[in-house]
C-alpha cells in the first residue's frame, strides 16, 4: 500500500512491510526451535496484536493454539495507568500450559507487566513474551521479553495493528503521523 492511499496523513515510514515480515521469519524460526516438542498457546492482546499474531502464527510449523484477551488501562486520560481491567478473558485454562503472549508494542511496559503476573498466577508451565516493537526509552517498568522485533525511538507510531484514535491499524507498515492529524 502506498502511504498516499491514506491521504497525506503520514509523516514517515519507520519500518516497511518487508522489514516486519523479514524479522517475523527469524522470530518464528526461533520460536519453532525453542518450543520443539511442546504444546504452545499463543495469547494475543486485542486489538493491537491482531496483525502480528496473524503473521507470526502462519510462520510457525507446529499446530499452536491461539486465544485472545482484551484489556484496558483506566485512569483519567493516561495511556497506560498500570491499572488494567480485563474486558475479554481467555477461553483457555492455563494450568500446565506453555504460554507465549503476542503483542504489537511495549511502550511504558505497564500493560504487559500486569498481564504477565496475571497469567503467571493461573498456574502455567511458562509465560514468555513476543512483541513486534519496543520503545526502550519509554519504559516505566522493566519487562522481560523473550522475542523482540525492533527497538524504536519514543515516537507515537501507527500501522501494523497500532492505532491513533482507532484508525490506521490496517497500514501494512509502521510509521508516524503528520502533525496536522493530531490537530497541530
Ligand atoms: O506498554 P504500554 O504503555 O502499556 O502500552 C502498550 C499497549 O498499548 C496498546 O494497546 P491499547 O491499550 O492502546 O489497546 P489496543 O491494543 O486496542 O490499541 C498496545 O497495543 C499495547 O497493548
Ligand atoms: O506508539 C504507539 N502507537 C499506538 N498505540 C500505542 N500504544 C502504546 N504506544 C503506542
Ligand atoms: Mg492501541
Amino acid at each position: 500500500m502506498d502511504p498516499a492511499d491514506m491521504g497525506a496523513d503520514l509523516e514517515k515510514v519507520l519500518l516497511t512491510q518487508e522489514q516486519l515480515h523479514g524479522r517475523l521469519d527469524e522470530i518464528a524460526a526461533q520460536i519453532d526451535a525453542d518450543y520443539a516438542g511442546k504444546d504452545l498457546l499463543l495469547v494475543g492482546v486485542l486489538k493491537g496484536a491482531v496483525m502480528v499474531m496473524a503473521d507470526l502464527a502462519r510462520r510457525l510449523h507446529s499446530p499452536v493454539q491461539m486465544d485472545w484477551m482484551a484489556v484496558s488501562s483506566y485512569g483519567s486520560g493516561t495511556k497506560s495507568s498500570g491499572v488494567v481491567r480485563i474486558l475479554k478473558d481467555l477461553d483457555t485454562d492455563l494450568s500446565g500450559r506453555h504460554v507465549l503472549i503476542v503483542e504489537d508494542i511495549i511502550d511504558s511496559g505497564l500493560t504487559l507487566s500486569w498481564l504477565v503476573s496475571n497469567l503467571r498466577s493461573r498456574g502455567p508451565a511458562s509465560v514468555e513474551i513476543a512483541t513486534m516493537l519496543r520503545k526502550p526509552d519509554a519504559a516505566k517498568v522493566e519487562v522481560d521479553v523473550r522475542y523482540i522485533g525492533f527497538d524504536i525511538p519514543s515516537e507515537f507510531v501507527v500501522g501494523y495493528g497500532l492505532d491513533y484514535a482507532e484508525k490506521y491499524r490496517n497500514l501494512p507498515f509502521v510509521g508516524t503521523l503528520a502533525p496536522h492529524v493530531y490537530g497541530a
